[in-house]
C-alpha cells in the first residue's frame, strides 16, 4: 500500500499572484505561500484553474513554482498543475516540477479538438514519463474541459503506477464514489466542488483541492474536523454558511479570483494583485460585496472556529 496521507486534508488552489502592472511578482507568490503555511492546510496545488494557468506563460508558470517551492521550506504538500494543451509545453513544466521536488503533477485533459481517449491517455502519460519520480494526479473538470474522465480512461490510466488518483471537480457527488470504488485505497480522490465539500467526503473523497479554500482556510479546516468527528449537524450547518459565502463571492462583475483577492486584502492585508485578462477586474460597486464577503467570514469564523 501507498502512504497517501500527505495528500489527505485541505489543499487549497493557489491563486495567481500579480505586480501591480500584471507580472507575475514572486514576492506575492512567497508571501501567499507562508500565508497557507501560518493557516495550517496541508498543502497546495499550483497553477491550477485558480491559479489562472491558462492565461499565464511558461515562464511565468515556472516563476509561480519556484517560488512556492522556495517558500514552503518542505512544510506544505505541493502539487502542481502542468498541462498546457499541448503536449510539449506540458512536458517542460513536468521536468521542471520534478527537479523542484514537488510532491505530484497534474492535468487536465487536452482542450479545443475533442480527441479519443486513447490520445488523451498517451497526453497526460507522455508527461508522466518526463516526471518519473513524481506522483501524477488527474485533473477531472468537465464543465470547463469539455471531456470527462470516463471509468474505462481512468481504468487505463492506472496501469501507470504513477498515477495516484483523481481530482474530481465534476458537480455530482456520485463521481467520487465511482472513482473511489474503482481504484480502492491505494489510491486517493479529492473534492472538487467547494459547495459540496462535506457531500464529497462522504461519498469517498479523502481530501478536498478547492478555489475558495484560501479565502477562508480556517472554515474548510474546522469542516474537514467535523467530517473527521462525525459531527454532521454541525458539519451541514458550516458547510451551508460556506456556501452563502461563495454565493457573495460570485454576485460581482468581477471574476470571483478579483473578489477573493480583495477579501484576502481586507481580512489578512495580503496583496495579490487583480486577475489577468480576460477574466474581468473588479469595479468600484464591486469592492461592498468584498467587503460584506469579508465580513461574513470572520463572522463564520468566530462562531465556527474554536
Ligand atoms: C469549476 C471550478 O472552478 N472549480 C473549482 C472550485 O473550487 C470552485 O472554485 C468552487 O467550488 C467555487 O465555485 C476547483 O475545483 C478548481 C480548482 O481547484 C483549481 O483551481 O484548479
Amino acid at each position: 500500500m501507498r502512504d497517501l496521507n500527505k495528500y489527505k486534508g485541505v489543499i487549497p488552489a493557489f491563486y495567481a499572484c500579480y505586480d501591480d502592472q500584471g507580472e507575475i511578482s514572486p514576492e506575492r507568490v512567497q508571501a501567499l505561500t507562508k500565508f497557507h503555511i501560518e493557516k495550517g492546510v496541508k498543502g497546495v496545488y499550483v497553477n491550477g484553474s485558480s491559479g489562472e494557468c491558462i492565461y499565464q506563460s511558461v515562464a511565468d508558470r515556472k516563476v509561480v513554482l519556484e517560488n512556492v517551492v522556495e517558500a514552503a521550506e518542505g512544510k506544505l504538500t505541493i502539487i502542481a498543475h502542468v498541462a498546457c494543451n499541448n503536449t510539449r509545453d506540458s512536458i517542460e513544466l513536468a521536468k521542471h516540477a520534478e527537479k523542484l521536488g514537488v510532491d505530484a503533477i497534474a492535468a487536465i485533459p487536452p482542450i479545443y479538438f475533442r480527441l479519443p481517449e486513447y490520445a488523451i491517455a498517451k497526453y497526460w502519460n507522455d508527461m508522466s514519463d518526463a516526471a518519473p519520480e513524481t506522483d501524477f494526479i488527474i485533473y477531472n473538470i468537465p464543465q470547463l474541459a469539455g471531456v470527462n474522465l470516463t471509468p474505462a480512461l481512468y481504468e487505463e490510466m492506472r496501469k501507470n503506477p504513477r498515477v495516484i488518483g483523481v481530482k474530481n471537480s465534476s458537480m455530482p457527488v456520485q463521481d467520487i464514489e465511482t472513482f473511489a470504488s474503482a481504484s480502492g485505497d491505494d489510491y486517493i480522490v479529492f473534492n472538487g466542488p467547494d459547495e459540496q465539500f462535506l457531500g464529497g467526503r462522504i461519498m469517498g473523497a479523502n481530501g478536498g483541492i478547492g478555489g475558495t479554500y484560501g479565502a477562508m482556510p480556517e472554515l474548510f479546516l474546522a469542516l474537514d474536523e467535523l467530517i473527521k468527528n462525525k459531527e454532521l449537524e454541525t458539519a451541514k450547518e458550516l458547510q451551508y454558511a460556506i456556501n452563502r459565502i461563495i454565493s457573495k463571492l460570485v454576485s460581482g462583475h468581477g471574476n470571483m479570483y478579483g473578489m477573493i483577492k480583495e477579501v484576502l486584502r481586507i481580512n489578512e492585508d495580503l496583496d495579490l494583485g487583480s486577475v489577468r485578462e480576460p477574466l474581468p477586474a473588479l469595479v468600484e460597486d464591486d469592492l461592498a460585496i468584498a467587503k460584506e464577503a469579508a465580513e461574513m467570514i470572520t463572522e463564520t469564523i468566530k462562531k465556527y472556529v474554536k
